[in-house]
C-alpha cells in the first residue's frame, strides 16, 4: 500500500490531501487572505507560511510523516515541459526559487514536496504541470516575431477531464479529438488532438474569469501602460480582472444572487463570460477541422447550470458537451503518482534546457 501526499498551493488557497493508494483519507483547503499574502513580497517569501500549514494539517490528524510513500506537488511555471510524472531534483528546485517562467504559488508546491520527501528519504514528483508544453508547432506564432506563444494552461485537471471523457464516449485518449473548458478563478480552454494537448486558448488569450481579463483590445492596453505602473497593470489582467473588475467579486455565485435579484447588469456581463469561453471552445474546433468527438466543461463555474446552459446551446452543434463540475487536482496528483509507483508510467528526469 502507498501513502501519498498531495500538496496544491494556489493563489489564494493551499490544498492538501493523504491518501492510501485510491483512497482519501483527510484533506484539507486552507484559505489565505488577500491581505496574508500581500505581506509577502516573492512566492518563495511565503514557504516557510506554506510549509507549517501543511505540517500543522498533518499534525492535526495525528499522522506519522514516516508512512509516507511519496509526496506530489502541483507543478510550478517551469519552462516547458512534458506531460505525466517528473521526480523532483535540485535543478527542478533551483529553477523554481531563482527563474521561474512566472511567479505563481504552484512554484512552490516541488519546493515543499522536495524538502518535506528529503527529510523523509522517500521520492517527490510533480505531475502534468503548468507549464506542459505538446503545442503543435503551427500553434506558437504569435503574429509578432518578438513574442513566441507559450503553453500555461490548468493542464493537470484538463487532461485528467479529457482522459475521463474519452473513457465515457468510449474511445481511447489517443485516438480521440476532445475540447476541454476549464472553468476556476482562472480559465483554460485546450483542444487534446489523439492524446496531446495541441493548442490552448488561455489566461491573457482567452475569456475574461473570475478574476482575470483574458485576452483584451491591446492598443488600448498599450495606451493605459502609460498610465498605470507595472504592478497595477498585472494586477487589472489577472487577480482584479474579470467579474471583479465589472461587479466587484470573483464568486460566481455572488454573481448568480445579483443576478437572482434582478441585476441586469450582472445577468449580461455574466453571460458575456460564457459567450467568450463558447468562443474559445469555437476557436479550438478548427484545430482538428471540425471533426471533435466531445466537448468536457470542468472547474468551480462547471457547477453553474446557468452558465453551462449557455455554452452548451453555443456550442453543442460542435460535438456533445460533457460537464465535470469541480477539479480533482489532487486525486489527479495522487493517481499519476501511484501509475509511477507501480512502474506503469515513467518519471521523467528533470534537466535545464539552456535557452539562446
Ligand atoms: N456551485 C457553484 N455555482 C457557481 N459557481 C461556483 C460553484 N461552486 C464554485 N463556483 C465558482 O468557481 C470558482 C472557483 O473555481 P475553482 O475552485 O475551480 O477555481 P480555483 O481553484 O480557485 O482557481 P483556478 O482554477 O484558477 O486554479 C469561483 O468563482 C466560485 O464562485
Ligand atoms: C499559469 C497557468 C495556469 C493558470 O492560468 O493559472
Amino acid at each position: 500500500m502507498y501513502n501519498i501526499l498531495a500538496i496544491n498551493p494556489g493563489s489564494t488557497s493551499t490544498k492538501i490531501a493523504l491518501y492510501e493508494d485510491e483512497k482519501l483519507i483527510q484533506e484539507k483547503n486552507i484559505t489565505h487572505s488577500n491581505e496574508e499574502i500581500e505581506k509577502y513580497e516573492k512566492i518563495t517569501d511565503q514557504y516557510e507560511m506554506r510549509y507549517s500549514e501543511i505540517m500543522n494539517f498533518l499534525n492535526e490528524i495525528n499522522y506519522d510523516v514516516k508512512n509516507l510513500s511519496a509526496v506530489v506537488g502541483r507543478g510550478g511555471l517551469l519552462p516547458p515541459v512534458k506531460s505525466g510524472a517528473y521526480k523532483v531534483n535540485d535543478v527542478m528546485v533551483d529553477v523554481l526559487k531563482n527563474r521561474p517562467v512566472l511567479e505563481h504559488a504552484s512554484n512552490l508546491a516541488a519546493i515543499i514536496a522536495y524538502e518535506m520527501a528529503e527529510e523523509l528519504g522517500i521520492p517527490s514528483y510533480i505531475y502534468d504541470s503548468v507549464a506542459v508544453d505538446e503545442l503543435d508547432d503551427i500553434a506558437r506564432y504569435s503574429g509578432m516575431v518578438d513574442i513566441k506563444r507559450k503553453s500555461l494552461s490548468h493542464a493537470l485537471n484538463m487532461r485528467a477531464t479529457a482522459i475521463s471523457t474519452a473513457e465515457e464516449i468510449g474511445k481511447p485518449y489517443t485516438e480521440s479529438n476532445i475540447i476541454v473548458a476549464h472553468l476556476g478563478g482562472g480559465m483554460s480552454v485546450s483542444i487534446h488532438k489523439n492524446g496531446k494537448m495541441v493548442d490552448i486558448v488561455s489566461d491573457d488569450e482567452g475569456p475574461f474569469s473570475p478574476e482575470r481579463a483574458g485576452r483584451v483590445p491591446c492598443k488600448d492596453l498599450i495606451s493605459m501602460c502609460y498610465k498605470y505602473d507595472q504592478k497595477t497593470m498585472k494586477a487589472k489582467l489577472r487577480g482584479k480582472g474579470g467579474l471583479i473588475s465589472y461587479l466587484g467579486t470573483n464568486d460566481a455565485r455572488e454573481v448568480e444572487k445579483m443576478i437572482g435579484e434582478g441585476n441586469k447588469e450582472a445577468a449580461i456581463i455574466y453571460e458575456a463570460m460564457a459567450y467568450q469561453i463558447a468562443k474559445g471552445i469555437g476557436e479550438l474546433a478548427t484545430v482538428v477541422k471540425g471533426k471533435v468527438d466531445a466537448i468536457a466543461i470542468t472547474g468551480g463555474i462547471a457547477y453553474s447550470k446557468m452558465i453551462t446552459d449557455w455554452i452548451t446551446e453555443r456550442v453543442e452543434f460542435i460535438a456533445p458537451v460533457h460537464i465535470h463540475p469541480g477539479e480533482n487536482e489532487l486525486e489527479s496528483l495522487v493517481l499519476g503518482t501511484i501509475r509511477v509507483l507501480d512502474g506503469k508510467e515513467e518519471a521523467r528526469e528533470y534537466k535545464e534546457e539552456v535557452r539562446v
